[in-house]
């Protein structure tokens, strides 16, 4: 059974995957240079919690500060994004999930920050269909906190399972079932983040 296999079992049995061995171990470190280099430079900034511009910043519930990747940006050449256009497709193929682009950003959490307990669709809108977190860390330790904490889709206050963001894991689940959250780390926690929507790329 190859990676992709074992990611697409667990997608259809539970809703989610986890993989450790799927992205290259060079991937990760590349592209946490690319994120830090854009964080340093002022390319960060903190979304607000909604769609629209009126959607105010809080904080409070989602402590990141993000950077989007677009299109024809030098970060978009990374083979990461071939590699996931690649997945969009085979998913396609197989549960015919009409995935017609993809859309990621760098976040940064910086120390003592996470992201409560969340779906990733948004109310008016569910074009984002898959999740996927690919975690940039080059060390972390239990004591770093920081886990991405899923829920059980019926049943929001049941955890399922605590996964620490270690460097070039890759988690993947469904956008509009998986409750999930990210506790608060008390290291800085880097991470590309992104979906794999149903709507045509933008531009
Ligand atoms: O970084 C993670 O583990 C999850 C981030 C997340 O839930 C989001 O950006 O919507
Ligand atoms: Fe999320």
């Amino acid at each position: 059974m190859n990676d992709h296999e074992e990611i697409f079992r667990s997608l259809e049995t539970q809703g989610w995957a986890i993989s450790d061995s799927v992205i290259p171990l060079s991937w990760h470190i590349t592209l946490l240079m690319q994120g830090w280099h854009l964080w340093e430079t002022g390319h960060f900034y903190m979304e607000g919690i909604g769609r629209s511009a009126s959607d105010a910043r809080r904080p409070d519930i989602r402590g990141d500060t993000i950077c989007w990747i677009y299109p024809n940006s030098p970060q978009a050449n990374h083979p990461f994004f071939r590699w996931m256009a690649q997945f969009r497709q085979e998913l396609n193929e197989r549960y015919h999930l009409g995935l017609r682009s993809q859309e990621f950003h760098f976040a940064r959490y910086g120390k003592g920050k996470g992201y409560i307990k969340h779906i990733d669709q948004h109310r008016d809108s569910d074009h984002r269909k898959i999740s996927i977190v690919l975690y940039l860390n080059l060390q972390w330790n239990p004591m770093h906190g920081g886990e991405l904490c899923l829920y059980e889709p019926d049943d929001p206050n049941v955890e399922i399972r605590r996964i620490p963001p270690m460097g070039a894991r890759l988690a993947v689940f469904h956008s509009g079932l998986i409750p999930h959250a990210v506790l608060p780390c008390q290291q800085t926690r880097w991470s590309l983040a992104g979906w794999l929507r149903s709507d045509e790329p933008v531009g």
